[in-house]
Order: C-alpha cells, then sequence, then structure tokens
C-alpha cells in the first residue's frame, strides 16, 4: 500500500460519514469518480453486490463478440507484459462493459488479483466496483490511473492501475487496457505505456478491418509518420471518410458524425483523393490546415489504380504546401471492392455485424437453414431479406411469417393451404399457402419459438420430406431456403417442452447471433443512413447535445426504436431546419434522452451542458426538469430489463445474457425497484 492509503480511507470515512469535503484529497476526476460510486450505492467495506465473474457458455459469447479486439489485443498484451515481467504486475484487456476478457501477468501477482476477482469474466464497471482504472476509464473515456486507496473498495487498496480506452474506427469505445500491479510498478510510466498498448491495438485493427480502403498517415511531425502515435484515416475510393484512429480524431478534431457523411477532402480543405493517387506511399507531403495547423501526411493506396472514383478528370499535379508537387494518375474507375449487394449495405461498420454477415456469405449458396438470435428490434428480419437478396434466390418470393403473430386456430391454414371447400368460411377457390408461395425463394419464420407443439411436427415433416399437405387436398413438393428468428434461446423453450428438439437441429443448420444496439460500435453510421433516408435530400444533422444522449442511451428498443425515432424527428423538421433537436422528439423518448443527458451533466460532463437552456421553451416549468432529470440512466437499465424478463418469460439467466450484465445486477435492481 502507499503512504497516502491510510489518509485516504480516512478522508473517505469521514466524508461518507460526517459529509466531509474531500476536495484536495485526491484528484478532482477520481473524487468525481468517488461522488458517482457512492450514488451508485457502491459500499467501501461491503462487496456484496459486486457480481461474480461470468463463465461457460456466456463469458464464450463475450469472448466471440469481442474477438477481433482480442486477436489485435493478443499480440500489443505480449510486448507490453515483456516489459513488465518480473514485476508483480499483469496485463488486463476488458470489453467495452468492463467484462476482463483476457488477463497476462507473473503467476504470484495473478493468484492475488485472483482474489478480488481481476480475472477473465468479472466485470470491473465503475457503478459495481466504485473507483477502477478500467471501470473509470471507460466511463470517463480518457485514460486514467487509480493509485492503492484512491480505489473505492478498501478491498482493492494493494493494487496500483493504469487503464487507457481503445477505440473503433468511428470513435466508439471497444474497450481498455489496463496495467494493474504492486506498487514497485506504479510510476508515472505506466499510464503512458497502457495508452501506447490502445494506440498500437487500435491501429492493427483499422488497418486490418478495411484492407480495400487507401489510407492516410497523419502527424505535426514528418518522423511522427509510421509511430504508434501518428493518425490513420481510411476512405472510400469517392472520398468519404470511413474510419479513424483515436490519434487522427484528436489531430482534426473529427467527431463520430464525421464517418459516412463528410469527405476527408472537406475535412483537410486538401485535394487528399488527388493525392492518394500516388502510388508511392513513401513520400511525404505537408498540408496546412484550415486552422492553421500543420500536418504532414503520406498516403498508403493498397489499390492505386482504384482510386480516381469521384476525382473525374484529375489534373496532372497538386499543390500542397511548401510548394511540394505531386505527380497525379489519370486512372480509370474501378471499384476494388465488387461487393456492393444487400448484406454488403448493412455493413456500416460493426465488428459483431460484420462477422455476422460475412458467416451468413458462406452457406449463402448451399441448403443450409439458417437461425438468426438477437434482442427485439435489432433487425433480424432485415438481415434475413438481405441474405436472400444478396444469395441465388433473389428475384424469387421472400416470404415472412410472424409465429406469435398469428392466431393458433388460423395458422395451419396460413401456412399450409388448404383445398377448395376445405371448411366453413375458406376460400371457395382454396389456399395456396404461405409455404408454397415461398416456393422457389426463402421463407422467413420470425419468432419460431412461439409456434405451437402440434404445428411444429408438421413443419418438421415438411423440412424432412420437402412436401406440403394442403388441409383436405394432396401433398405437393415445395423448394424453399428456410431462414428462422427468435429473440429467445430455444433451448429454454426444448427444456420446457415447448420446443421439438428434433425441428430445433433440423432449422439451427447455420446460427449467427445479432448483437443489440447498444453493443453495436457503427451507431454514427446507422445514423447517418437513417438521416439521408428521412432527410429529404436535405444534409440533416442532430444538435451535439442529442447525439452524446442518444450514444449513451440503451435503446431497449433497438434499430425498431431508433430508425422511429429518426424518422419522427425528420418528419417534424420545420421547412428549412436542418438540425434535429430536443423538440422533434417524441414524449417518450424526450424524456428518456433528457434523462441521459442530465445524469451525464450531474457527473460532471460538458457535453450536456446548457442542457436547460436549450430546452427552455420546451419545458418551461422548472420541476418539470428536475423531474425528468431524476430519472436516471438507472432507471432506464431497470426497464430494459423489465422489458427482457417479459420477453424471456422471467428467466434471469437468459435476460443477463440478453443484456450482457451479470445475474446478481439484475437482482440488484429488481431487488431495489421493489423497495421503491
Ligand atoms: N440496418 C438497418 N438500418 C436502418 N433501420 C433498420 C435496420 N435494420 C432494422 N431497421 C429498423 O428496425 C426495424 C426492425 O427491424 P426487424 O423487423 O428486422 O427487427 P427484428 O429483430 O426482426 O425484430 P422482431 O424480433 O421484433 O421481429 C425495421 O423495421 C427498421 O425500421
Amino acid at each position: 500500500m502507499t503512504q497516502a492509503t491510510p489518509n485516504l480511507q480516512q478522508a473517505r470515512r469521514q466524508w461518507l460519514e460526517n459529509g466531509q469535503s474531500i476536495a484536495g484529497v485526491l484528484d478532482e476526476r477520481l473524487a468525481q469518480s468517488w461522488r458517482r460510486s457512492a450514488q451508485a450505492g457502491v459500499q467501501p467495506h461491503d462487496t456484496r453486490d459486486v457480481p461474480d465473474p461470468i463463465q461457460g457458455a456466456h463469458l464464450n459469447d463475450v469472448l466471440d463478440s469481442n474477438a477481433q479486439l482480442l486477436a489485435h489485443a493478443k499480440p500489443v498484451m505480449d510486448f507490453i507484459y515483456q516489459q513488465i515481467r518480473g514485476s508483480h504486475s499483469m496485463v488486463v484487456l476488458a470489453d467495452a462493459h468492463s467484462t476482463l476478457l483476457h488477463t497476462q501477468g507473473d503467476r504470484g501477482f495473478l493468484n492475488k488479483a485472483q482474489r478480488v476477482a481481476l480475472s477473465q469474466g468479472a466485470c470491473w464497471k465503475e457503478d459495481s466496483r466504485g473507483t477502477n482504472a478500467i471501470g473509470t476509464a471507460l466511463f470517463e473515456r480518457i485514460p486514467v490511473r487509480v493509485r492503492g486507496g484512491e480505489h473505492f473498495l478498501e478491498q482493492n487498496a494493494f493494487l496500483h492501475c493504469a487503464a487507457a480506452p481503445v477505440f473503433t474506427a468511428q470513435g466508439d469505445i471497444a474497450g481498455v487496457i489496463d496495467i494493474s500491479g504492486e506498487p514497485m510498478v506504479s510510476q508515472s510510466h505506466t499510464l503512458g505505456m497502457a495508452s501506447m498498448a490502445a494506440r498500437m491495438i487500435e491501429n492493427s485493427w483499422l488497418k486490418a478491418a478495411y484492407p480495400q480502403y487507401p489510407r492516410v498517415h497523419v502527424h505535426p511531425r514528418p518522423e511522427g509518420l509510421g509511430t504508434a502515435a501518428e493518425g490513420i484515416l481510411i476512405m472510400t475510393h469517392d472520398g468519404v471518410l470511413v474510419g479513424a484512429n483515436h490519434a487522427a480524431m484528436q489531430m482534426l478534431r473529427l467527431s463520430s458524425t464525421d464517418f459516412f457523411s463528410s469527405s476527408l477532402e472537406q475535412r483537410l480543405q486538401q485535394r487528399m483523393q488527388q493525392f492518394l493517387l500516388r502510388a508511392d506511399s513513401a513520400a511525404v507531403a505537408a498540408l496546412r490546415l484550415p486552422s492553421g495547423q500543420r500536418l504532414y501526411v503520406r498516403a498508403h493506396a493498397s489499390t492505386p489504380t482504384v482510386l480516381a472514383a469521384s476525382v473525374g478528370s484529375a489534373s496532372s499535379s497538386v499543390s500542397v504546401d511548401d510548394g511540394m508537387e505531386l505527380p497525379v494518375a489519370n486512372s480509370p474507375v474501378t471499384r476494388a471492392d465488387a461487393s456492393d449487394d444487400a448484406l454488403a449495405r448493412l455493413d456500416v461498420g460493426d465488428a459483431q455485424w460484420h462477422s455476422a454477415i460475412a458467416k451468413v456469405r458462406r452457406i449463402i449458396n448451399s441448403p443450409v437453414p439458417l437461425l438468426i438470435q438477437g434482442e427485439s428490434g435489432v433487425g433480424k428480419e432485415v438481415f434475413a431479406r438481405a441474405a436472400h437478396d444478396s444469395g441465388p434466390r433473389s428475384g424469387k418470393p421472400f416470404v415472412a411469417i410472424n409465429c406469435a403473430a398469428i392466431p393458433e386456430s388460423l395458422i395451419e391454414a396460413e401456412l399450409f393451404g388448404y383445398a377448395p371447400g376445405a371448411y366453413t368460411g375458406a376460400l371457395r377457390s382454396g389456399s395456396l399457402g404461405r409455404i408454397r408461395e415461398a416456393h422457389g425463394g426463402t421463407l422467413f419464420l420470425d419468432e419460431i419459438g412461439d409456434m405451437p407443439l402440434g404445428l411444429q411436427t408438421r413443419l418438421l415433416r415438411v423440412l424432412q420430406e420437402r412436401t406440403v399437405t394442403p388441409l383436405g387436398g394432396d401433398s405437393v413438393e415445395v423448394d424453399f431456403a428456410l431462414i428462422s428468428a427468435t429473440h429467445c434461446p430455444l433451448q429454454d423453450a426444448i427444456a420446457q417442452g415447448r420446443f421439438r428438439t428434433d425441428l430445433y437441429y433440423r432449422i439451427n443448420g447455420f446460427s449467427v447471433k445479432l448483437p443489440a444496439l447498444r453493443e453495436r460500435s457503427d451507431m454514427a453510421a446507422l445514423v447517418v443512413q437513417m438521416l439521408k433516408l428521412h432527410g429529404a435530400g436535405q444534409q440533416v444533422v442532430i444538435a451535439p447535445a442529442l447525439w452524446e444522449a442518444m450514444r449513451r442511451y440503451v435503446w431497449p428498443g433497438n434499430l425498431r426504436q431508433l430508425a422511429n425515432t429518426v424518422q419522427t424527428a425528420c418528419s417534424l423538421l420545420q421547412a428549412g431546419e436542418t438540425e434535429v433537436s430536443w423538440h422533434h422528439l417524441a414524449d417518450d423518448v424526450q424524456q428518456a434522452l433528457l434523462a441521459v443527458a442530465e445524469s451525464q451533466n450531474q457527473a460532471g460532463h460538458g457535453a450536456a451542458a446548457g442542457l436547460q437552456s436549450q430546452t427552455s421553451g420546451l419545458m418551461e416549468d422548472r420541476g418539470a426538469v428536475e423531474e425528468v432529470a431524476a430519472r436516471s440512466l438507472k432507471q432506464q437499465t431497470l426497464q430494459a430489463i423489465v422489458n427482457a424478463m417479459a420477453d424471456c418469460g422471467g428467466n434471469v439467466s437468459h435476460v443477463a445474457k440478453h443484456l450482457g450484465i451479470s445475474r446478481q445486477t439484475i437482482y440488484r435492481y429488481l431487488r431495489k425497484a421493489q423497495l421503491q
């Protein structure tokens, strides 16, 4: 423990018991974190509410969803560990929700860390573990060092930790890298090492994620190019910015809304595309930004001949700062990335979503039945349609049936059809039935877990024999690709005797899980797409404070809720208005997002500053503003838990899995809700 620890313990006790000020006792940012920890109900001595590490299938799911992060982080962790080996320390990688994915360290220290659950599967979120480098760095989105007694939980006072967030290509948090150890490694350079490790992971991931697109490397000094500190920007062949590392975002003051909308040329006010036509990636040019800042730039044109897409009649040279002349090729317009089908159009930047698409492409030309899992509204049907449109059956029917929406008495006739006059009230001409309507194309069975048991037996027969027997008629051959979807694990329904095991294996030739919106790293790209779709040809943007709240909201209704929100907002814009703001939202969404913004505001963040003045007129009564402010992120989480409990028939394990939180957290929320 450090010398400071007893003083800090005493200061914390006096602050908690008598409200004595902690200002000056510790860094203001950590003091804010202590306040948040106390507000979240974390008890410095009592660790009963600390969730247990996740294990087994749940852990595997989390590792799968972070496969890209892990793949790029492990070599960097090896490298960092080589630097600190033997110093009673460890390197830790956690995901964006503070769940530990991988640890590497000295055996003795790993054992010690295990005692406070600094181990794989454990969650180190600030609101359950109190102030700690991993959870606090994720909350603050900046590198954070927490030494000894600065930890909120007393049991963590032996740890000295430095953590830095790792950002995705569009500026969202992907995870965090942390170096933890005993006081002897707690020199200031551990924070620098963690930050450098984060940059190395981002750079490796960014370069691998978009091999088909050209890259621009930038740094304020020429010798900074090629180092871990350089900025890297990725752009499409027609100049649209699709990704950047954190360094580039800071150098160019980019925000996540700049991706997929503004072109690099707009941002740099230089003829970057022409510059990129250079095949020689060794050349360095100097650019001066509109702000006067000078940047040195090197292009890495992966496929030099394809870069002329939007340049059109490129001139033979382009002049940049320092009088450098860059030769420009007049290349034919071709695309390196031929894949522009429906699935590719859904692939706007999220790694999990990208991996689901890549997996489905592997079976798209085969008769393997596909099972899509994911919460309600994540886009399962949209994904299924895109798989159909991108496969060999495109142009043939895509027939979607929601098994939960058709009354049990009608579903049989609806699916299998009936012969003329088969029953009273039936159409005289008979009915083909939805399965036969799908002949040649794709049958999409949504909410298949809700299909009545008797019908499951008949569906199984159809799948085995590839024939349909309409009510009162003879069997007819059918040929269709099958895609099914479910928002709850079918194993549950099997365990409860509500779903046939043999049918499960028939429909689950291959399964993909689509992430919830709150787990996706490409929300900015999705919103930009939606704004384009509903913006009636105008370049519509979102007010910064509102956007900050949207990014932090949990979106229990997923893409459906987000798409409705954007569409409603766009339709409420007055003629000539191009910025979506709070008063363009439906009441319920507005309240939820205002609560997010206010909770941020109270937590000392500037993003939502001035919120009240922005909303005056919207809510004239100060009491109403306070009432909204009182609804915290916790209430949204509680709402998401309650909704998921209803969806999953009260099965806490499945709710935990769906929401990516521990069972203990769910019980804690429900217990608190009951006490209210
Ligand atoms: N990629 C997307 N871009 C924009 N909006 C989308 C996208 N995917 C889905 N949506 C929106 O979300 C809505 C819900 O999508 P979809 O019906 O595919 O979800 P689902 O997971 O099948 O939902 P449920 O489980 O409730 O049937 C769509 O109607 C659309 O408005």
